[in-house]
């Protein structure tokens, strides 16, 4: 038993009080967990594109005051009742795609959303319609089921996996989204096979990882746009055969580029900017007939994808995934076994790091265009 078992925590955490405003470090109340639920002590937190996407209050499931963060690792500090998924003091990830195995999304096979607490997950709440934080006197809402800015937070015992004692939670807390979504996105929701073409759209973390996937696969070209020069090299680190500019190309569009360089199009090509240009860039991209675009990107309120229907009488396929794909707590600890034998990278990701009180900071150093995680 911790000391703090069934005690309200009062500790820091990095408040977004209005949309568009820079977070606020606050001493916020943690209440302990509810039945089902898991308290848990965040070591380590990536900051990811959609903390920032929600904060510029674009995203349309917004609302604040709120504790963002989605890519966070920890330890089991208390349980609720009912909680047999996780133990005290074990080593987790915290999950915003929750994993059930109860639901008909769970148990369907062919997705990895799980619709248990989609609803309130959305609102900002925890399962039972209530929050666990509280500042200046006011309740806080949770964000992705997770909100992983604090030093403590609560999630739902089906939004948390347990994972080896053996690995860094530095490392761990970033298959929390960014690679996972880039990996999965490659191996699980396209399932890219050998020898075939790829194309990803933005060489960011989400991007990086896709490549990672595809390198796996066996993919044969592994084409990367991007409208940063530097990312070529990063490109190439992670396995790309070609990178291109698409500011650098003359007249022609990207997509006449790409078709141009790979016999008619691509097999798989993926979203990673969350621009729906690009978006649909990457769909005309693809080889006519067989051609699959996966959309990843996270686009703002009111954004709209639009194309010729004749590109999917033709043919191609769009499609997108959220997490890559990926069930969290049945496919996690298999990432983490890769990444422990040496067969998927994390560690090259991490480029800046902070402590929680600079997490402004780290959101400049996030869109510089120099930063991967
Ligand atoms: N579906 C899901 O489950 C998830 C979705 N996401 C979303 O995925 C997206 C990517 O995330 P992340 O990798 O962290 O983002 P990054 O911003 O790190 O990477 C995106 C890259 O795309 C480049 N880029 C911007 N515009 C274009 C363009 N027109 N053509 C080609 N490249 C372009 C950017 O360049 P520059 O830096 O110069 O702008 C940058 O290098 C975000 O929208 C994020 O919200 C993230 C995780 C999970
Ligand atoms: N709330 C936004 C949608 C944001 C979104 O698409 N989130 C992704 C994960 S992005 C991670 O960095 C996701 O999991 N989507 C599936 C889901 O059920 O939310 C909006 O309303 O536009
Ligand atoms: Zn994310
Ligand atoms: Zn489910």
């Amino acid at each position: 038993m911790s000391s703090t078992e069934g005690k309200t925590i009062t500790c820091k955490a990095a408040v977004a009080w209005e949309p568009g405003e820079p977070l606020s470090i606050e001493k916020i109340e943690v209440a302990p967990p509810r039945a089902h639920e898991v308290r848990i002590r965040i070591h380590y937190t990536g900051v990811c594109h959609t903390d920032a996407y929600t904060l510029s209050g674009k995203d349309p499931e917004g609302a604040f005051p709120i504790v963002l963060g989605h890519e966070g690792a920890g330890i089991v500090e208390s349980i609720g009742e009912g909680v047999t998924s996780v133990r005290l003091g074990d080593h987790v990830v915290a999950l915003y795609t929750p994993e059930c195995r109860e639901c008909k999304f769970c148990k369907s096979g062919k997705t990895n959303l799980c619709g248990k607490i989609r609803a309130t997950q959305g609102k900002g709440v925890m399962p039972d319609g209530t929050s666990r934080f509280r500042a200046k006197g006011k309740d806080l809402l949770h964000f992705m089921g997770t909100s992983t800015f604090s030093q403590y937070t609560v999630v739902a015992d089906i939004s948390v996996v347990a994972i080896t004692y053996d690995v860094s939670m530095e490392k761990t807390c970033l298959l929390g989204c960014g690679i996972t979504t880039g990996y999965g996105a490659a191996v699980v929701t396209a399932g890219v096979e050998k020898g075939s073409t790829v194309a990803v759209f933005g060489a960011g973390c989400v991007g990086l990882s896709v490549i990672q996937g595809a390198v796996k696969c066996g993919a044969s070209q592994i084409i990367v746009v991007d409208v940063n020069d530097k990312k070529e090299e990063w490109s190439k680190k992670f396995g790309a055969t070609h990178f291109v500019n698409p500011y650098k190309i003359g007249d022609q569009t990207i997509q006449e580029k790409l078709i141009e360089m790979t016999d008619g199009g691509l097999d798989y090509t993926f979203d990673c900017t969350g621009n729906v240009q690009v978006m649909r860039a990457a769909l005309e991209a693809c080889h006519k007939g067989w051609g699959q675009s996966i959309v990843i990107g996270v686009a703002a309120a009111g954004q709209e994808i639009s194309t010729r229907p004749f590109q999917l009488v033709t043919g191609r396929v769009w499609k997108g995934c959220a997490f890559g794909g990926i069930k969290g707590r049945t496919q996690l600890p298999d990432l983490v076994k890769d990444y422990m034998e040496g067969k998927l990278k994390v560690d090259e990701f991490i480029t800046h790091r902070e402590p929680l009180d600079q997490i402004n900071k780290a959101f400049d150093q996030m869109k510089a265009g120099d930063c991967i995680r």
